[in-house]
């Protein structure tokens, strides 16, 4: 039975990785798939991780009607067995609805990968109708930290450097520590991983310092500790 998988997350979490594993193992069974990415960081067109593998895809544009694609392609002559959907937030709700038609429709597999909530720690729309819908929800297993240790559950944006609760909900952007040259007249967007007890104070790696990672001194008197 065809199936809506909707595998979950924080930024930097292995998302992308997993969907070209899940990808190249139902090819290595001779599955035929189709790969889609909205926004990925390595440009239009391409589905890539940070482990450096990258994979051409389909991109998808507000207008793109999943539905109506895979039909024409099946009735074209096409084998389609499953469809991986990478940073499937940013794909429309009625998106979504397109996608579980797939599954129920034409049999077709859909993976589909996304963050759940956005920098103010609300659902993105394409998220919000995965949830509604999807036959399966999976979290997945590697977690991405909080620089006090804590799991990040919450992703956190920086502009210049500075957490930041307000702005569009779609900035491309990274984890990794200055990846992009800020310019005077943009200054650099970046994105953290926070626990939820960080994200809700506002507290980042450059506010908290990452001293704190190590336990706290136990309070031995002075006599004691030597
Ligand atoms: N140098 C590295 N060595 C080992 N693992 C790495 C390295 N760089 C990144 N990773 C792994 O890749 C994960 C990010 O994968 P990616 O697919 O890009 O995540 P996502 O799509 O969820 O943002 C990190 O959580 C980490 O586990
Ligand atoms: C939280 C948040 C993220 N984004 C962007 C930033 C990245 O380009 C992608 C997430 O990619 P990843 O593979 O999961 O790391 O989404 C955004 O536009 N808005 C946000 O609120």
């Amino acid at each position: 039975m065809a199936e809506l998988v909707f595998f979950t997350g924080t930024m930097d979490c292995g998302k992308s990785t997993l969907a070209m594993q899940i990808d190249h193992n139902h090819r290595a069974r001779g599955r035929a798939g189709r790969v889609f990415t909205a926004h990925d960081r390595a440009g239009e067109g391409r589905l890539s991780s940070r482990l450096g593998l990258m994979v051409a895809a389909t991109e998808v544009t507000p207008e793109l009607d999943f539905r109506q694609l895979l039909v024409q392609e099946l009735s074209g002559g096409a084998r389609i067995d499953y469809l991986i959907c990478d940073e499937a937030m940013f794909y429309t709700g009625e998106q979504v609805e397109q996608l579980a038609r797939v599954v129920d429709d034409l049999a077709l597999d859909v993976f589909a990968f996304g963050l759940t909530t956005d920098f103010r720690t609300r659902l993105f729309p394409g998220s919000q109708r995965l949830l509604e819908l999807a036959d399966r929800v999976e979290t997945l297993q590697v977690e991405a930290l909080c620089w006090c240790g804590r799991r990040g559950t919450h992703n956190a944006r920086t502009v210049g450097g500075v957490m930041v609760v307000e702005g569009e909900q779609v900035v491309v952007g990274d984890t990794a520590p200055g990846a992009p040259v800020a310019t005077e007249v943009e200054p650099v967007v970046g994105y953290e991983v926070l626990c939820r007890r960080h994200h809700l104070r506002g507290i980042t790696a450059a506010r908290g310092g990452t001293a704190v990672l190590s336990p706290e001194p136990l309070p031995f008197p002075a006599a004691q500790s030597r």
